[in-house]
C-alpha cells in the first residue's frame, strides 16, 4: 500500500501530522509520504519558499517511523498538479499496486476543479478526511464520486490498486495553516499548534511576519 499526502504545508502543523498518522494507523502502520508542493495550482503566492517548507516539514518528521517525504514536485517544478505526480508514482509502483492519496474535505469539496480530476481514481483510491466545519455537498460532482465509489472500510483499498474512495473521520483538530500565518503576522504565538522544531525553523528564517515575532 502507498500512501501519499500532498499539501502546500505553509507551514507544516500537528493537523497535518496527526491526520497522516491516522492514515497509517489504519493502513497498519504503512508510511505516509508527504508531498509538498511546488506552486499550489488553486492559490495565491505561499508564505514561505518551497524549500523553506519542505525543511520545516523536514524538521517536523525528523525520526517519525510512520512519516516520509517525497518532494517529487519540488523536482518537478511549475505548477504541482496531482494527476501529474499519482501518473509518475503508478509508473513508478506498476498496475498492481494500492496507491491512495488523502485529502481534506475542504480541498475534495472543489475535487471537480482539478486538472483531469476524472482521470485521479482510475490512478488511486482518494482518502477523504473529515476537516472541521466542513461538510461535503452531496449534490456535487465531488459529493456525487464519493457516493458512487465509497469504500466500505480499509480493506477494499488494499486489494485494488485504484478506485475507491474512503471517508475517515478521526479525531478533528481544527488547525490551519492560515491560521497559523495570520497569529504570527500579529505578534501571537503558534505554540503547541506546530512543533517546537518547525516553530523554531519559521523564528530562524524569519517567516510570516511583518513585524518581529518573539520566539514564544
Ligand atoms: N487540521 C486539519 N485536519 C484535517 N485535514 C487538514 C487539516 N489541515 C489541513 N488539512 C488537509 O491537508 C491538506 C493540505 O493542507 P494545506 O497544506 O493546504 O494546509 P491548510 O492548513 O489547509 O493550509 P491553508 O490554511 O494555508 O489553506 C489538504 O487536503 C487539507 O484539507
Ligand atoms: O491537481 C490539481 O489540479 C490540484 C488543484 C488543487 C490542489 N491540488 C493538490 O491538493 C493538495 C492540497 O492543496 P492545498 O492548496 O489545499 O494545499 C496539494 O497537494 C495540491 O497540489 C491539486
Amino acid at each position: 500500500m502507498h500512501v501519499i499526502y500532498g499539501g502546500t504545508f505553509d507551514p507544516v502543523h500537528h493537523g497535518h501530522l496527526r491526520l497522516a498518522l491516522e492514515v497509517s494507523e489504519c493502513f497498519e502502520g504503512a508510511p505516509v509520504s508527504l508531498v509538498p508542493c511546488h506552486i499550489p495550482p488553486h492559490r495565491g503566492a505561499t508564505g514561505a519558499t518551497a524549500q523553506q517548507r519542505l525543511r520545516m516539514l523536514q524538521q517536523a518528521i525528523a525520526g517519525d517511523p510512520y512519516l516520509r517525504i517525497d518532494d517529487r514536485e519540488l523536482n518537478r517544478g511549475g505548477a504541482s498538479y496531482t494527476a501529474d505526480t499519482l501518473r509518475q508514482l503508478r509508473c513508478e509502483l506498476g498496475d498492481d499496486e494500492p496507491l491512495a492519496m488523502v485529502v481534506g474535505t475542504d480541498a475534495f469539496a472543489a475535487f471537480d476543479r482539478w486538472k483531469e480530476w476524472e482521470q485521479i481514481p482510475e490512478l488511486a483510491h482518494i482518502i477523504v478526511v473529515q476537516r472541521p466545519g466542513m461538510t461535503l455537498n452531496p449534490e456535487t460532482r465531488p459529493g456525487r464520486l464519493l457516493a458512487e465509489r465509497r469504500a466500505g472500510g480499509t480493506e477494499a483499498l488494499r486489494h485494488c490498486a485504484s478506485g475507491y474512495v474512503l471517508e475517515l473521520d478521526p479525531p478533528r483538530l481544527d488547525i490551519s495553516a492560515t491560521g497559523i500565518r495570520e497569529r504570527l503576522r500579529m505578534g501571537r504565538s503558534a505554540r503547541y499548534l506546530v512543533p517546537e522544531t518547525v516553530l523554531a525553523e519559521i523564528h530562524d528564517m524569519g517567516l510570516y511576519r511583518a513585524c518581529p515575532v518573539t520566539k514564544n
